[in-house]
């Protein structure tokens, strides 16, 4: 039976099949190849060093298959620029169309609007999306592990190194992680949301967190409602939380990220004083 995740791709599929007949790959290659230098997400997340701070990956992200309309988001740099003043570490931006009601030209928007990595958040399946995630200005792509062979999966993690770009690569099983830990996958997410399913399981990074690659930068994915959400995953070692829904519903993002920040930082301080 076809899973949520495998009906979303056939939409992604078909909507980029419509793109890539207005702009020819050669295009949006040579425009991505234009672009000044991507920014260094992993640097942004604190890779290479011990976690001493939780980052925040606030998204933008205006309606979903699980929720349905989540904001009206009539200004979606705005709202980045929020997150940034609020302490974020990266602006995430859903680009994928059909089920969250996204574009590139959020993206653009978004990207015109921070000094701070942005995230393409799509359901990337081919070569054209990274290229025209970096065409538009983003610094990393999603790359969602239970939606890719391995040798997708190692063709599109390359191409994002070659752009020069950084990948989150998405995972939710053991297995998962065994499969981005091999490649050598550098941001490696946990998500909580089962995305056969659409259940939110927080546990599921208790469980996962210690299989992580130690020298990737580990992010918890999905399911905050609040500080003390942010707080157990800093407790459990994740160094990065990526937030959507909490963000786009709640009235004062500059303070939300700043909440969330705080909470991450004291969780970290009580992991480190315990260890
Ligand atoms: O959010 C969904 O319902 C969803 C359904 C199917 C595939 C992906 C989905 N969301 C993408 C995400 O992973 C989240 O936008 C992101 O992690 C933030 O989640 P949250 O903080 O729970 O809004």
């Amino acid at each position: 039976m076809a899973t949520v995740l495998d009906d979303i791709i056939v939409g992604v599929r078909e909507d980029l099949a419509d793109r890539v007949r207005l702009v020819p790959a050669a295009e949006v290659e040579a425009a991505a190849a234009a672009r000044p230098a991507a920014l260094d997400a992993w640097a942004a997340l604190g890779g290479g060093a011990p976690v001493r701070d939780l980052r925040i990956i606030a998204e933008v992200k205006r309606k979903s298959p699980s929720k349905g309309a989540l904001a009206e988001i009539s200004d979606p740099a705005a709202l980045a620029a929020q997150y940034e003043r609020g302490g974020a570490s990266v602006i995430s931006v859903l680009t994928e169309r059909r089920r969250f009601n996204g574009s590139l030209a959020d993206l653009d928007a978004v990207r015109d609007a921070v000094g701070i990595p942005v995230l393409r958040k799509d359901f990337t399946v081919d070569e054209y999306q990274v290229h025209e995630a970096r065409a538009h200005g983003a610094d990393l792509v999603l790359l969602i592990v239970a939606a890719l062979d391995d040798a997708r999966l190692r063709g599109l993690l390359e191409l994002t190194h070659e752009l020069g770009m950084n990948a989150l690569v998405e995972t939710h099983t053991e297995e998962e992680i065994d499969r981005a830990a091999v490649l050598g996958a550098r941001i490696v997410g946990v998500n909580v949301r089962n995305l056969k399913t659409l259940d939110v399981d927080r546990s599921v990074f208790a469980r996962l967190a210690d299989r992580l690659p130690a020298e990737a930068v580990a992010v918890a994915e999905s399911g905050v409602r609040g500080p003390e959400d942010i707080a157990y995953y800093a407790g459990l070692g994740a160094g990065a939380v990526l937030v959507g829904e909490a963000l786009v519903t709640h009235g004062d993002p500059v303070t939300r990220v700043e909440d969330f920040k705080r909470a991450g930082a004291a969780a970290i301080a009580g992991r480190l004083a315990a260890h």
